[in-house]
């Protein structure tokens, strides 16, 4: 297996010629195997056009990315893409639907988690596909791109369509699956409460840019979220997002060296960390990847 999964160098998308859109613009960053990835962002950030890149679906415009050390293209049948609109055949059943998973990866085929993600929502493997609710579609994908035992899966918002307990359940199983094989799992959310305690990587992407990347113990510790009063110099630190209420000031930072007298200071959930920056979507970038790596 490779040491990186996904690695990305000035990596750009650009859409259209007369009104060109920069999809992805100048992204770097990498992802080691085995990491479980949270790919946040506001809407048309551009986390499906990256994931669609890494599937091998488009191409880049400028710069590289690869994955599992290899042009996407080349290792589409190690890894497994949930896309946003989860394409299925409408007219077969679900049974049929697993069987076409399994000839279609021969040797590396895994019956036992299609059948179990999709038993576990009780489906009925004779119903045809296009009968099924969009919940209960999202599982027969899911169970196609687990059976595939993939080294990389990529989901796009895998969980939005799920009723709660689903959710819960499916994420449960997915990421007891990716541990116990070593998957090296890259998922969109807008829901970053469901990404807590299920993830170790952060990428979070704003207009096309990488904001955050890196382990995201690392990123955690990187911030501070500190309250104080509000006519004290938070300088020389990084102030990501403050806000003032009365005479209290709170803002998540990123300290310069210690922090002075009077901040009462906590570390940041994931939930803080990641509102923080797309309430200010100005604030400087930090990537760790790099700093990760210079450390081995
Ligand atoms: N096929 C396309 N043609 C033209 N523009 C596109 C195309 N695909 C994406 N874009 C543009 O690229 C930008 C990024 O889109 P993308 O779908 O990757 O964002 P996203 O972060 O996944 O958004 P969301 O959270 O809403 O799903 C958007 O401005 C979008 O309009």
């Amino acid at each position: 297996m490779t040491e990186t999964a996904m690695e990305a160098a000035a990596l750009g998308k650009t859409f259209g010629r007369r009104r060109r859109k920069d999809a992805l613009d100048g992204c770097a960053f990498r992802l080691p195997a085995g990491s479980v990835c949270a790919l946040v962002g506001p809407n048309g950030a551009g986390k499906s056009t990256l994931l669609s890149l890494a599937a091998g679906l488009q191409k880049p415009t400028d710069g590289t990315l690869t994955v599992l050390g290899h042009a996407p293209a080349a290792v589409r049948e190690r890894l497994a893409y949930v896309a946003q609109d989860k394409p299925l055949h409408p007219q077969l059943t679900v049974d049929d639907t697993l069987r076409y998973g399994r000839e279609l990866n021969p040797g590396r085929w895994d019956d036992r988690v299609a059948e179990r993600i999709v038993d576990e929502g009780d489906l009925d493997r004779d119903a045809r596909v296009r009968t099924l609710s969009g919940g209960q579609r999202t599982r027969v994908a899911l169970a196609l791109a687990l059976g595939k035992r993939p080294e990389l899966l990529l989901l796009d918002e895998p969980m939005a369509d799920l009723d709660p307990l689903a959710r819960h359940q499916l994420m449960a199983t997915l990421m007891a699956d990716a541990a116990e094989h070593g998957t090296t799992v890259v998922m969109s959310s807008h829901v970053v409460a469901e990404l807590d305690g299920a993830c170790d990587h952060l990428l979070l992407l704003g207009a096309g840019r990488v904001r955050l990347a890196g382990p995201l113990d690392d990123l955690l510790a990187a911030h501070r979220l500190v309250t104080g009063r509000a006519d004290t110099s938070l300088d020389p630190h990084t102030v990501i997002e403050s806000r003032t209420t009365g005479r209290q000031l709170t803002a998540l930072v990123r300290p310069e060296g210690p922090l002075g007298d009077g901040w009462q200071s906590t570390a940041p959930t994931l939930e803080e960390l990641v509102l923080a920056h797309l309430r200010a979507p100005q604030a400087p970038a930090l990537s760790l990847d790099d700093r990760r790596e210079a450390a081995v």
